[in-house]
């Protein structure tokens, strides 16, 4: 049997999240089409007859706005490659600019670190594909460069095949069934944080926060008939008055949508009827208040 840590890393929205949820197999970190969706360390597991992964999920490092939130999370991300097994370094198909070259500058040379080429079915061109491979393979010594879309199951099970005999011989870290460290508590926190991210377009910046009041599972209604109601209390906090209207919307429709979306998300991974209700909550400069990133779970 072999178990390991392995590190996805990578720029913001270059795929790392859709990336990991593939390997995994299920919905376990959040993703958007804006960066810095992934705020904190997940990790997700995958067990195989002879192998278990164990991913941990970064968010994407980030220079350009310097506030504690940021701060924290590059950290976050620094602390994550200091004791893993292996790195999968994730970039974007024919995009390679200054934020990944930062990440370059990151990856450890005494780790094997396989580079995926990320969203190649995008790629419209696919003879540029190998000059652009062939690029890449000069910048790092990697253990392999293995080209995906996080979008294909395929190209995840080639992927964890990849990556199998680089990690060490050892006894599985998580139940045969585990997919992932965190509680459900955290993971509802985290889709409906994801819905808010999703609906609202550009006006709310990525300035949000989700806390979960309440948290209960109702015995099931008989025996034998799978997991009962849960009910969930969650709060949106916003950091501006005028940012609620938008995430409202007109008669409070943009809201009850992204609950409704959330509540969907949150029954199919927990296997249970949810109810959900979702409070909206103005808490002015939580981004750079370093009390605050702690109780929100970023510190
Ligand atoms: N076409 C295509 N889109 C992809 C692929 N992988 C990811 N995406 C999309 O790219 C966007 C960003 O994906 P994420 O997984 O959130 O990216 P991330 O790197 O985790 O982003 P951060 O959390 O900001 O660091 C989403 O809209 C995904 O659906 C892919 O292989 N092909």
């Amino acid at each position: 049997m072999r178990t390991g840590l392995i590190a996805v890393v990578g720029r913001p929205n270059v795929g790392k999240s859709t990336l990991v949820n593939l390997l995994v197999g299920a919905k376990i970190s959040i993703t958007s089409s804006k960066p810095q969706t992934t705020r904190d360390r997940i990790l997700g597991v995958r067990t195989l007859a002879d192998a278990q992964f164990v991913f941990a999920d970064t968010p994407g490092f980030q220079t350009r706005h310097r506030s504690a939130l940021n701060a924290a999370m590059n950290r976050t991300v620094t602390e994550t490659l200091a004791d893993m097994d292996a790195v999968v370094w994730v970039v974007e198909a024919m995009k390679y600019g200054e934020a990944d070259e930062q990440v370059l500058r990151l990856l450890p040379k005494e780790r094997p670190v396989i580079l995926a080429v990320n969203k190649i079915d995008q790629v419209e061109d696919k003879a540029a594909l190998l000059p652009f491979l062939e690029a890449m393979a000069k910048r790092f010594d990697f253990a392999a460069i293995v080209p995906v879309s996080a979008l294909k199951p395929e190209d995840g099970d080639y992927l964890l095949e990849v990556l199998k005999p680089l990690l060490p011989e050892a006894a599985p870290m998580f139940e045969e069934d585990a997919i992932t460290d965190r509680s459900e508590r955290f993971l509802a926190a985290e889709i409906l944080r994801e819905k808010v991210f999703r609906l609202t377009g550009d006006e709310i910046p990525y300035a949000v926060a989700v806390t979960i009041e309440k948290f209960e599972e109702e015995p099931p209604l008989k025996a034998g008939a799978g997991r009962g109601l849960i009910r969930i209390a969650a709060t949106i906090w916003i950091e501006r008055e005028g940012h609620k209207p938008i995430l409202l919307g007109r008669k409070g429709e943009k809201l009850k949508r992204i609950a409704t979306e959330a509540r969907q998300d949150m029954e199919r991974l927990f296997g249970a009827k949810v109810f959900l209700d979702c409070w909206v909550k103005v808490k002015g400069g939580w981004t750079d208040n370093i009390g605050l990133l702690k109780r929100f779970g970023y510190g």
